[in-house]
């Protein structure tokens, strides 16, 4: 981690730490007083977002309803696939609050960071203990790329979306395949939002 002044904070993101077993014992090992930031999204979302993304890298892997049920008939759900793992946000939670008090995990909502990214950015700052230095007026909702961007401040630079591979339009999958994944997450779901205090309405 780079050095940083009394008035600084060090930031650093890496998606796959929130779902890694030895991640929260090395983080606490390094600085108990670190907090966290967890973007999280209605998890069949997550689950098919992840898939069009691994679809883009390797074009030849089997259908969705393969990957994520070990009998889809039966309704048997493959928990080993990374995809459907990553979605039991419950579970990895439990692991953190082995090393970290609740307070210091702030949990943004993937879906209002869409819908409001300017609320969801005022949530972050005030966790952070900043000054809400991020506001509306640093956002534009762009109609191409069908997302929020940034607009560059005041008098410098262009706008700024976020790149091609954010925001793609999803593999379809069958009704029955989503509502399978629901009733699957459902206990998951709710199970996470006693825990963090918040109903992210996932459904
Ligand atoms: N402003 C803005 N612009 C574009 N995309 C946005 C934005 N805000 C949130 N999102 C959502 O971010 C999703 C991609 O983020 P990832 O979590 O996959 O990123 S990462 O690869 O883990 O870094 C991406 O998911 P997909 O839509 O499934 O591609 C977006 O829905």
């Amino acid at each position: 981690m780079p050095r940083t002044l009394d008035s600084q904070i060090t930031m650093e993101k890496t998606p796959s730490y929130f779902v890694t077993k030895e991640t929260p014992q090395r983080i606490s090992a390094m600085s108990r007083e670190t907090r966290l930031i967890v973007v999280v999204r209605d998890p069949v979302t997550r689950a098919i977002s992840d898939y069009t993304q691994t679809l883009t890298k390797a074009p030849d892997l089997p259908s969705f309803q393969e990957l994520a049920f070990r009998n889809q008939t039966l309704g048997i759900v493959d928990t080993s696939w990374n995809a459907i793992r990553i979605g039991l946000y419950a579970l990895h939670l439990d692991n953190w609050l082995r090393f970290f008090p609740l307070a210091q995990i702030h949990f943004v909502s993937g879906e209002r960071l869409i819908t409001d990214p300017a609320g969801e950015l005022a949530r972050v700052q005030d966790f952070l203990g900043l000054k809400r230095i991020v506001t509306d007026k640093h956002f534009y909702f762009n109609r191409t790329k069908g997302f929020p961007c940034l607009k560059k401040p005041e008098s410098s630079g262009s706008p700024r979306c976020l790149g091609k591979s954010k925001g793609r339009t999803h593999v379809q999958i069958d009704r029955e395949a989503i509502e399978q994944l629901r009733d699957f997450y459902r206990p998951y779901n709710i199970r996470f939002y006693e825990m963090v205090g918040h109903d992210f309405k996932w459904e």
